[in-house]
């Protein structure tokens, strides 16, 4: 647990040095463009601090004729919902600095959920921000695609998964498209 704690400090430290300088855009991968299909509900998420922009990702959703989500959240201990978003619809303040859908939103069952993280490893572990709000939603959503979003610094090899972790299919980054 400690060692998750130091982790999660060395990850948001680089992420916040990665970003304090020029950097390029989520790079958008034919592979990820290749699983959108039309109709299909692609959660992605209002990034907070220093986290990576899910944009480029959402515009490709968008252009393939997918609708979009987005985490609704009441507080550490209640379950995430995703809620059908529309790029320009009304956003509001929610805990822990986030931007969120009104509480009133339709729900829906993510097929693609773009995921923000702390860190990933190359066997596609991520740690999160210690809550498991992600780590209960990809076990109540298992038919879902997870792809992590993330820069290239926040790639920390060997990540000890523990019994709930539940692995990504991807993580884009600005770099690359990363798959185990
Ligand atoms: N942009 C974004 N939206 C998200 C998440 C996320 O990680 N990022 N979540 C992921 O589960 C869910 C919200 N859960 C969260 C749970 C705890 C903290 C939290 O403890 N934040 C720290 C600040 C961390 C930092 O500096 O990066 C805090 O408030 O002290 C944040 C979000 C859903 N929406
Ligand atoms: N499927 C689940 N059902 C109930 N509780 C869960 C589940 N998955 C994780 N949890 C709880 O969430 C807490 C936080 O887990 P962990 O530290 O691994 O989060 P994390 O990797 O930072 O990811 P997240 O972004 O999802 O918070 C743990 O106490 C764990 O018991």
């Amino acid at each position: 647990m400690s060692d998750k704690i130091s982790l999660r400090a060395t990850a948001r430290l680089a992420r916040a040095t990665f970003v304090a300088a020029p950097h390029p855009p989520i790079r958008v991968d034919a592979r990820f463009v290749a699983l959108l299909t039309p109709g299909m509900i692609v959660a992605s998420y209002v990034p907070i601090g220093s986290e990576a922009d899910p944009a480029p990702l959402e515009q490709a959703a968008l252009a393939a004729g997918c609708t979009l989500a987005l985490p609704h959240v009441v507080d550490r201990a209640t379950p995430l919902s995703f809620l059908r978003w529309t790029p320009g619809s009304g956003l509001q303040n929610g805990p822990f600095g986030l931007r969120q859908p009104a509480h009133d939103g339709v729900p829906v069952a993510p097929d693609v959920v773009l995921t923000p993280l702390v860190a990933f490893d190359g066997a596609l572990n991520r740690l999160g921000q210690g809550a498991g709000h992600y780590d209960r939603a990809f076990a109540a959503f298992p038919g879902a695609l997870r792809i992590g979003v993330a820069w290239s610094v926040q790639r920390i090899d060997g990540l000890t998964a523990d019994p709930w972790d539940v692995p990504l299919h991807a993580v884009a980054t600005e770099q690359e498209w990363i798959t185990a």
